[in-house]
């Protein structure tokens, strides 16, 4: 935890909609003006895509099929525990970042499946905000959960997350069905070992849910939209948290539990606006006066 530098971090798997949280937090950002400097998490994969390539290649080789960029062992983890660390006690850190297609290689002049080299944050920021794979992991080697101050689980259900994510990759980034479903059949075993388990440390999970079929997320050929879908909201601590006031503002929401409420689709960025800003707000209240 760093009052005085605090720290936010947006944790989902592949294609879970992380990117399209990021935006909200961008507008509440923005609307608040409050200075934040980001990280993707995939600036923190270890390997460039033809290094990666060669690295599953070999464990394949030698008997590891389930090696993937959701391992920890794929990614550079305890550099980002120390720039967490180093952000949360100075205000300073460092990114890059990983470029996937044609687009981010003109934005970055470099070319896709390739690193852009290392740069300083912006000096004067008032939070970090960490949006990726593993923003709450707790392992053997790192605790990236107790360095963040507010932590935020993006997670589908797993038909919809495959959904968005096949669509996603088919469409940006010109990969074919087959070669996504082979990535998430391969990705499996570290999805459940190192990505799932960071669903318990994070303050508030955001899980959309269909409510048309998708039981064959393979041949869906779109992806439910916002009113075909229901987000259960649940809150880890949830003292303090004033649900009669989110129930009265969101209309057609309730609570489920004595801890979390449920919301329409269409209703997920007014509800993100609600209960983020004064919870961003204190953050940066508390740092100013740390
Ligand atoms: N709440 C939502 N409602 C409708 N569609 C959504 C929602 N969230 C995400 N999507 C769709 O799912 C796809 C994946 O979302 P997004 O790109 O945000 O994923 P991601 O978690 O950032 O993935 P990655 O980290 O791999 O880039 C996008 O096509 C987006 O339009
Ligand atoms: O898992 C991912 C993002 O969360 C991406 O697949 C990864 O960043 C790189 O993929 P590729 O080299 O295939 O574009």
């Amino acid at each position: 935890m760093s009052k005085k530098h605090p720290i936010i971090s947006v944790t989902g798997s592949s294609g879970a909609g992380t990117s399209t949280v990021k935006h909200t937090f961008d507008q509440i950002f923005r609307r608040e003006g409050v200075k934040a400097v980001s990280i993707e998490g995939d600036a923190f994969h270890r390997y460039n895509r033809a290094d990666m390539k060669a690295e599953l290649d070999k464990r394949y080789a030698a008997g590891d099929p389930t090696f993937s960029h959701f391992s920890y062992e794929a990614n550079e983890l305890g550099e980002l525990e120390r720039v967490f660390r180093e952000y949360g006690e100075t205000g300073k850190g460092r990114t890059r970042h990983y470029v996937h297609d044609a687009a981010e290689a003109e934005k970055y002049g470099v070319a896709p499946g390739h690193f852009t080299d290392w740069a300083p944050f912006d000096n004067g920021s008032d939070v970090l905000f960490y949006e990726g794979l593993h923003g709450s992991v707790v392992n053997d080697e790192v605790n990236l959960a107790a360095l963040a101050d507010l932590k935020i689980g993006v997670v589908p259900v797993v038909n919809l997350e495959w959904i968005q994510k096949i669509h996603r990759d088919r469409a940006q980034r010109g990969y074919t069905t087959e070669a996504v479903t082979d990535v998430i059949l391969r990705r499996m075993h570290a999805y459940v070992h190192c990505i799932v388990p960071q669903f318990t440390e994070t303050d508030i999970n955001f899980q959309r849910v269909p409510v048309v079929d998708t039981s064959n997320p393979f041949v869906a050929r779109w992806i439910p939209t916002p009113d075909e879908s229901l987000v259960v909201i649940r809150f880890k601590n949830p003292r303090g948290i004033d649900f009669p006031y989110l129930t009265n503002m969101i209309s057609g929401s309730w609570m489920s539990r004595a801890n979390s409420i449920v919301i329409p689709g269409g209703k997920l960025d007014i509800a993100m606006q609600l209960i983020l800003t004064p919870l961003i707000e204190r953050l940066v209240r508390d740092s100013k006066r740390a």
